[in-house]
C-alpha cells in the first residue's frame, strides 16, 4: 500500500537575482517557490509517496501560485488553506565564489504567520505513516509551537512517526528562543535531522566530533535515529558533502563528494531529508539510506530552485552503477 506522509509548513515565494548580481542591482528576480515542508513533500510525491502539506496561503492569484506548483508535483492539497493576505517571501542573493549565498527574509505577517490552521488533528493525521515538521515553523511564533506540540501529542498517540528537522534560522530566532522551543518537541520525536551547525549550538556539545548525537539520545532517549550533513565549504560554488544516520550508537556514513560547480544548493538539506524518509519508510538499510538521501542531495546543487528534481530510478541507477559516462 502507498504509504503516506503529511507535512506541515508555510510556502515562501523565492526571488532571486541573477548569477552575478548584487540586491542593489537587481533589475529582475527569477521567481521559485520554497518552504522547506513543500519541498519534502514535492520530492517525495514525485517518488510516489501520498503525500499532503498543511499550510496556509493567501486567496489571490500569488498564492495560487503556490497551490499550482504542490499540484504540479502530485501533492495532495486537501489541508491547503486559503486566507489571509501575504505569501512569506525570501529573496536570495546569488553567490560567487568567496562570496555565499544571502538571503534576506520578508515573511512577517504572512498568511502562515498570522492565521490559524482549521483543520484539527485527527483529519490531518488520518492515515498517515510519518509526520514531518521542521524548526522553521517553530520559529514563526509562539502559536505555532503550540499547535505542533498538539499535533506531535496526537501523533504518539496515534502511534504515527515524526521526523523533525532542527533547520535552524539565525535571521527567525535567537539560539536561547529555538532552544526553549526545541525543549518542547524533542521528547515527541523518531527521527531528527540535528545538523553542524544546530545540535551543537542547543546542547553545547563540540561541531568537530559527531558526539553530539550520543549528547541528545542521552537527553532524549526517544530519538530512535538522528540524520544529517556535513558540509565544508570550498568556496560558494565548492562544497565537499557527505551525510550521515546515527542509530543506537552506530554511524552509516554516505562517500564524501566533492560537488563542483553549484548550480543552487538550497532545498539540499530538504532533499537529504526526503531520501531518508523514503529509506526508512521502505525499509532499507541504513547504509543504503545514507548513500540515496547523500545522493539525491548532491545530486539537488545541480537544480535551479527550491526543489529536488530527481527521478527515484535515477539515484537508484547511479548507485548501482556509479560511471560518469552519458546515458543513451
Ligand atoms: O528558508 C525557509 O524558510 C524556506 O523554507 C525556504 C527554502 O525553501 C528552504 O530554506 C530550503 O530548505
Amino acid at each position: 500500500m502507498t504509504k503516506k506522509v503529511v507535512t506541515l509548513g508555510e510556502m515562501l515565494l523565492r526571488l532571486s537575482t541573477r548569477t552575478g548580481q548584487r540586491f542593489s542591482q537587481a533589475d529582475a528576480f527569477q521567481v521559485h517557490i520554497g518552504g522547506a515542508e513543500a519541498n519534502v513533500a514535492i520530492n517525495l510525491a514525485r517518488w510516489g509517496y501520498h503525500t499532503a502539506l498543511a499550510t496556509i496561503v493567501p486567496d489571490h492569484p500569488i498564492g495560487q501560485l503556490a497551490v499550482d506548483h504542490l499540484e504540479r508535483h502530485q501533492v495532495d492539497t486537501a489541508f491547503v488553506e486559503q486566507k489571509g493576505t501575504r505569501l512569506g517571501t525570501y529573496y536570495l542573493e546569488s553567490g560567487n565564489h568567496i562570496k555565499q549565498p544571502k538571503v534576506v527574509y520578508d515573511r512577517a505577517f504572512s498568511s502562515f504567520a498570522t492565521e490559524h490552521l482549521e483543520h484539527d488533528d485527527h483529519t490531518l493525521l488520518a492515515g498517515a505513516d510519518l509526520l514531518h515538521v521542521t524548526g522553521i515553523t517553530l520559529a514563526l511564533s509562539s502559536q505555532w509551537i503550540d499547535r505542533v506540540v498538539q499535533l506531535l501529542k496526537y501523533a504518539k498517540e496515534k502511534q504515527v512517526k515524526v521526523s523533525l528537522d532542527m533547520n535552524y534560522r539565525a535571521s527567525l530566532w535567537s539560539i536561547e528562543e529555538a532552544r526553549l522551543a526545541f525543549e518542547k518537541v524533542l521528547p515527541y520525536i523518531d527521527y531528527c535531522s540535528a545538523g553542524q551547525l544546530d545540535a551543537p549550538a542547543f546542547f553545547g556539545v563540540s561541531d568537530d566530533t559527531d558526539d553530539y548525537f550520543t549528547a541528545m539520545k542521552r537527553s532524549y532517549p526517544n530519538i530512535e535515529l538522528f540524520y544529517s550533513t556535513k558540509r565544508d565549504v570550498i568556496s560558494a560554488s565548492h562544497h565537499k558533502l557527505h551525510g550521515q544516520i546515527w542509530q543506537d550508537g552506530a554511524v552509516a556514513q554516505s562517500k564524501q563528494y566533492d560537488i563542483y560547480p553549484i548550480v543552487d544548493r538550497v532545498g539540499a538539506g530538504d532533499a537529504f531529508t526526503a531520501g531518508v524518509i523514503h529509506g526508512l519508510l521502505s525499509n532499507a538499510t541504513l547504509d543504503y539510506t545514507v548513500q540515496f538521501a547523500t545522493l539525491n542531495a548532491v545530486l539537488k546543487h545541480s537544480i535551479e530552485g527550491d526543489i529536488s528534481l530527481i527521478e527515484r530510478q535515477e539515484i537508484e541507477q547511479l548507485l548501482a552503477n556509479q560511471s560518469g559516462g552519458i546515458s543513451r
